[in-house]
């Protein structure tokens, strides 16, 4: 069976693109009465009645002509503004849907794919709603405004239109699905070549170094041509729709003209309801054929946009598809600032872990089975256990970062719920092991565009972090995307910056901060975080000993997590 996907079920025509879809088929009704004054004024010419007879057809026309050109444009503006409009609220939707997964759902689009689709592929429905709608519409009403007219006057021209006018959308129809399922597939090949192509870039220091650059270029031309021939498919496709539909509406047009022209020389003496039609009314007919058949030649030509939007609609949706979602997905804050401004500050927070259990989605590892934990407020403590032995996990979970699991998380006096998490997370800093460089400068990478961080507290924040002599490490200096200037120790000491100029974290969440340094750095990098976290509480996830000795506590998480 076939359905529509749900972002179309969701696409709104809010009424500029009623109003604007209206305004256009309205525009081309009036090449009704303009025909009509077009045929009466060459009858007219005809009995020889002299030129000042038709001035005042010829200006009305005219008068029609301006209406009809300024009726036409203010539609196709109200529509394509409302267009843009509905684009950037989907866009937003999928980008909303898509920050609610969390950052450890392993299913989560990759970001090549996304940007694809959010980026590129979604602009096809500007088309599909500029030209495909309106262009249905004309379809439903002018040619059925024309045969309304034709038919008092001849029942063999109403006839010859309502033969030839059904064979058009049948025959769209079925080119329609191959339409949208070569739509589709070539949306499908473009994003996927796309994902590649960025994950490869990213990755290509360590292609070069194992000498994959040679085979991941010939997998990038396999893909490029893959989509070479699922793009021709669709250009076929509407060439070969327009070319079937031209010739339906030329066949129309064609038979109308034999029947007028045979009429009119006597040859043919029926279908005019036992009258004989006039010339005025069989020109007025003729002119009215090619303008019956004008949409449906119209809705042809756009049948692809359609099948283009159809797919770009269906992608969107794939996007949005739910996966592991964040605790407060569906519990979306408003008026941020103030929230954060309303928070009080209560000093240090205490972590209560009660009966703690936790497995991810569809795997049968029990990562957490019933675990207890205290942390004291303002209690330096240091998470040890094996690899794979949930020491990433647990600080997720404490940061909201991944679905509430089982039992009982309470930071403070506040459990961590849906509805507490947004606020909770704003008394948390994060530092990981890898942080997250964004290209751009220094300054942009430490502020990360929060309020009230200017230059002085930003270069405090380096200095506090000991990066204010690395010469990489100035505020106006450019960063690669993914820390690209940067040595590993410092992308650290850059999250620890980050995290100095929050003044509302007072639980430090800390991964792994010493992993693959060296010596003097991790030891630099444990003296900051011990004075980064006076008088807070701190949490460290790590395998060194040496960092571990300098906390208050060592934990040790079993297997199984098994308090
Ligand atoms: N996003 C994920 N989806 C599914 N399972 C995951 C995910 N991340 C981790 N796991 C699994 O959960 C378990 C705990 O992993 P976690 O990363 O928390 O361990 P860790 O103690 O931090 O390990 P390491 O010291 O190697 O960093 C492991 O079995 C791991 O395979």
């Amino acid at each position: 069976m076939h359905t529509k996907p749900a972002a179309f079920q969701r696409l709104r025509s809010g009424t500029g693109f009623e109003v604007g879809s209206l305004l256009q088929v309205f525009a081309s009704l009036l090449w009704l009465p303009q025909a009509g004054l077009l045929a009466y004024a060459l009858q007219r010419l005809a009995d020889g009645v002299g030129l000042p007879a038709v001035y005042l057809p010829a200006s009305l026309i005219f008068i029609l002509g301006v209406l009809r050109a300024v009726c036409d444009a203010a539609g196709v503006r109200r529509v394509f503004k409302s267009a843009r409009a509905e684009l950037s609220r989907l866009r937003v939707q999928v980008a909303t849907s898509l920050a609610a997964r969390s950052p450890l759902d392993v299913e989560r689009p990759a970001s090549g794919l996304a940007a694809s689709v959010m980026a590129e592929q979604a602009e096809a429905i500007v088309p599909y709603l500029t030209r495909y709608r309106p262009a249905r519409l004309r379809t439903t009403f002018v040619p059925l405004a024309i045969l309304i007219v034709v038919a008092p006057l001849s029942w063999i021209a109403a006839l010859i239109l309502l033969i030839a006018a059904p064979l058009i959308p049948l025959f769209m129809a079925l080119v329609g699905w191959r339409a949208k399922a070569a739509s589709e597939a070539q949306m499908v090949e473009m994003g996927g070549m796309n994902a590649f192509l960025l994950d490869r870039l990213r990755g290509l220091a360590t292609l070069r170094t194992l000498g994959a650059v040679e085979a991941t270029a010939l997998r990038l031309q396999e893909s490029a041509q893959s989509l070479r021939q699922r793009t021709m498919a669709v250009l076929r496709i509407a060439f070969l729709s327009s070319a079937v539909l031209e010739l339906f509406a030329a066949l129309g047009v064609a038979m109308m003209a034999v029947y007028i022209g045979f009429h009119l020389l006597g040859q043919i003496d029926f279908g005019a309801w036992g009258t004989r039609l006039t010339l005025g009314q069989g020109l007025f007919i003729l002119l009215l054929a090619p303008a019956f058949f004008e949409p449906l030649r119209e809705l042809s030509a756009v049948w692809h946009d359609k099948a283009a939007g159809d797919a770009a609609l269906a992608a969107l949706d794939r996007l949005s598809a739910t996966g592991l979602l964040l605790p407060d997905a569906n519990h979306a804050p408003t008026g941020v600032a103030a929230h954060i401004a309303e928070t009080p500050v209560q000093g240090a927070p205490a972590v209560d872990i009660a009966q703690l259990s936790f497995a991810y989605p569809g795997s049968s590892v029990v990562v957490f089975n019933k675990l207890d934990l205290h942390i004291a407020a303002g209690e330096h403590v240091a998470i040890m256990a094996a690899s794979g032995g949930g020491k990433s996990t647990l600080l997720s979970l404490l940061a909201g970062l991944l679905p509430l699991p089982q039992g009982a998380i309470t930071i403070g006096s506040v459990r961590l719920s849906a509805q507490s998490v947004f606020l909770l997370r704003q008394r948390m800093a994060w530092i990981g092991q890898k942080p997250h460089i964004f290209a751009g400068s220094v300054h942009a990478n430490v502020a990360l565009r929060r309020a009230g961080l200017g230059a002085a507290e930003v270069a405090g924040a380096l200095s506090f972090a000991e990066l204010d002599r690395v010469a990489q490490a100035r505020p106006g200096i450019a960063l690669a995307e993914g820390g690209g200037g940067l040595s590993g120790g410092e992308a650290v000491r850059l999250a620890l910056a980050r995290a100095v100029v929050d003044p509302h974290a007072d639980l430090l969440l800390v991964d792994e901060p010493t992993a693959h340094l060296d010596q003097l750095t991790a030891q630099q990098v444990t003296q900051a975080l011990l004075q980064l976290a006076q008088g807070k509480t701190m949490i460290i996830a790590t395998h060194d000993p040496v960092l571990a000795a300098r906390m208050d506590r060592v934990i040790v998480l079993p297997a199984g997590g098994q308090a």
